[in-house]
């Protein structure tokens, strides 16, 4: 958010329609209407997934149904979802943050394993609805009290996958006051 002010200031926009000038908590029922922020964290998941990698260890062969290769009993295969989510095939222009990659009808004509920050299958995140939720909460809560600002670009930063994406920079961000929410509204 401080590194796209004009993403911020859609989702400031979106908050001020469901909240108003209010300063009401936030409700289970503000969290549905809340699409835009919704589209900006998994715009967020897939350009930084937090689990950059998954690994299994295969039980049995597993003949690939896209070319002639079978995976044999017992090799451990790596799942690269930090790569998976840069395939410009599924996500044109992978290098740029864009929520718009996520209107429905763009996740649609998507492969359903094209995006798998939470993995998939059996063994996915069983944790997945409350951390969207959370984060919508917690970012709402944020946004509607600050402006994120940062002098550092998305470029700028310095990656570094361990079992968890993080950043080695750090998070160098600011926080302003917001006076109210109907004047930071566009
Ligand atoms: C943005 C936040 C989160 C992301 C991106 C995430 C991602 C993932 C991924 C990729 C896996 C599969 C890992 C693997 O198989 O190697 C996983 C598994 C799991 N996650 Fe999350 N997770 C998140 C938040 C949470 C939260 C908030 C909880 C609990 C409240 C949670 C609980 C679990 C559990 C228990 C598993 C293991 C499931 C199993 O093996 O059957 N996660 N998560």
């Amino acid at each position: 958010m401080g590194a796209h002010q004009d993403i911020q200031q859609k989702v400031v926009d979106e908050l001020y329609t469901i909240f108003g000038d209010s300063d009401r908590p936030v409700t289970f029922q503000d969290t549905l209407q809340m699409k835009y922020l919704e589209r900006c964290i998994m715009e967020t998941l897939r350009m930084y997934p937090p689990v950059p990698i998954i690994s299994r260890q295969i039980k049995e062969n597993v003949k690939l149904a896209s070319r002639d290769l079978t995976l044999p009993i017992g090799a451990t295969i790596i799942i690269a979802t930090f790569k998976i989510h840069r395939n410009e095939d599924t996500f044109p222009n992978p290098e740029v943050f864009n929520p718009d990659n996520f209107l429905p009808e763009k996740s649609a004509s998507r492969h359903y394993y094209a995006y798998v920050p939470f993995s998939a299958g059996p063994r996915s995140c069983v944790g997945r609805k409350y951390a969207m939720l959370k984060l919508k909460i917690i970012l709402s809560t944020i946004l509607r009290n600050f402006k994120i600002n940062s002098n550092l670009s998305e470029k700028d930063w310095k990656l570094q996958a361990d079992i968890i994406l993080k950043r080695t920079d750090g998070f160098k961000l600011s926080l302003e006051p917001r006076k109210s929410l109907a004047k930071s509204a566009a």
